[in-house]
């Protein structure tokens, strides 16, 4: 706890230094241990969606800094299926990934990716974006197949609450999440150094974001996420969220914020207690030609490129930055050759996990950040 030092200032700048350590009182940085290995927190964790970080070897992903990485349960079910994942050793050595991961237990994905889906009070009954075959994800299937998978960290079956909802949808909906936590929490088997998080829900009302956290705290889960976020409802929305919901939840446990975000997003949500946020955005980003420095994003299809000789940032140690110019960049990117994705993609990781090193430099040091990078 920083105490706020009040020295000889006049009390109108005593309030404002005030008001500066009371910004800053909630950020956290840490150390979450796990049978993977540690997770320094806040941490960005990049998205693998079907067992690989798209464009990067995982051993390029370990040289950019990133301690844990996303894997999707909905993917992974379909396709190669958890029972096969499991036969060839898990997640783990099937993608030669060693350190933590963690799954999202399914449900936003059927809700954005299949197109005939059926949520019943068992569980949601889906038909296959890839071939159209019959599923249901539950509390307990969605939780066998993350143990299936090998997952370090489980999450708990929940349903997303869309944006915007009104009051009686989103209670009823925070209703259902809770009753599939307990029935999430009752399935999954566990582990030292494993752990399975709760997801709250209660979209913009903190009456029900109250109850959710209270009826997931009695469930005792190793961390909590807050869902039902970065579905549209903006920053300023989200924020109003986050100035409440992170105290709502048990202050010794990891708070993980799902599908957050840009640096400004992350730099506000580590400000309000967050330690934990996972976004495709410098990846599937990347892919797109846009570059995130220092100075801004770049566009690197832009012509004002094509013979810019110089490197994305003159200070960064990615291969992009290391050996290439904006120039070839450019190049690869129009002409979509692969290389292309894999340098602005291995930037961008670059960038988000030096952007969350400064974070917890900044945190441990008691020093304010609000650098916007
Ligand atoms: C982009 N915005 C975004 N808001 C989200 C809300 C929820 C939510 O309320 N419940 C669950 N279960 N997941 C959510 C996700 C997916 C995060 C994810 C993607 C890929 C891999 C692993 C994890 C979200 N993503
Ligand atoms: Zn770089």
């Amino acid at each position: 706890e920083k105490e706020v030092s009040i020295t000889k200032f006049p009390a109108d700048e005593r309030k404002i230094i005030a008001k500066a350590h009371d910004k800053y009182k909630k950020a956290r940085a840490g150390i979450i241990n796990t049978r993977h290995g540690q997770i320094h927190t806040p941490a960005f964790m990049p998205v693998g969606t079907k067992g690989t970080v798209k464009a990067m070897l995982p051993e390029s992903v370990q040289t950019t800094g990133a301690d844990i990485i996303l894997g999707n349960t909905y993917h992974l079910m379909l396709q190669p299926g958890a029972k096969r994942v499991f036969k060839l050793g898990g997640l783990h050595k099937f993608m030669n990934w060693s350190k933590p991961l963690l799954t999202d237990s399914g449900g936003f994905q059927v809700m954005s990716l299949s197109k005939l889906r059926k949520i019943t009070e068992e569980g949601v009954i889906f038909n296959s974006h890839i071939d159209g075959s019959k599923f249901m994800l539950s509390p307990e299937s969605s939780t066998e197949i993350q143990y299936l998978l090998g997952s370090t960290i489980t999450m708990a079956f929940d349903e997303c609450t869309p944006y915007p909802s009104t009051y009686e949808q989103a209670k009823s909906s925070m209703e259902l999440t809770s009753r599939w936590a307990k029935r999430s929490r009752k399935a999954f088997y566990s582990r030292d150094g494993y752990g399975q998080f709760g997801i709250i829900q209660g979209s913009i009302y903190n009456d029900l974001r109250l109850k959710s956290a209270l009826d997931l705290i009695e469930l005792d889960f190793e961390g909590y996420a807050i869902g039902g976020l970065a579905v549209g409802e903006g920053q300023e929305l989200m924020f109003k969220v986050l100035d409440y919901a992170p105290d709502l939840l048990p202050i010794n446990k990891p708070r993980y914020l799902m599908g957050v975000g840009k640096p400004a997003d992350i730099i506000g949500a580590v400000q309000r207690g967050i330690d934990m946020f996972d976004c495709v955005i410098p990846t599937r980003s990347g892919r797109n030609g846009q570059a995130f420095t220092k100075y801004g994003v770049v566009n690197i299809r832009n012509s004002k490129y094509k013979e810019d000789n110089t490197p994305l940032e003159e200070d960064c140690l990615c291969p992009a930055c290391k050996n290439y110019t904006k120039a070839y960049l450019h190049y690869l990117v129009k002409v979509k050759e692969i290389l292309g994705a894999m340098l602005m993609t291995w930037h961008n990781l670059m960038y988000f996990q030096k952007l969350m090193l400064r974070i917890r430099e900044y945190i441990a040091q008691g020093k304010d950040f609000d650098f916007i990078s």
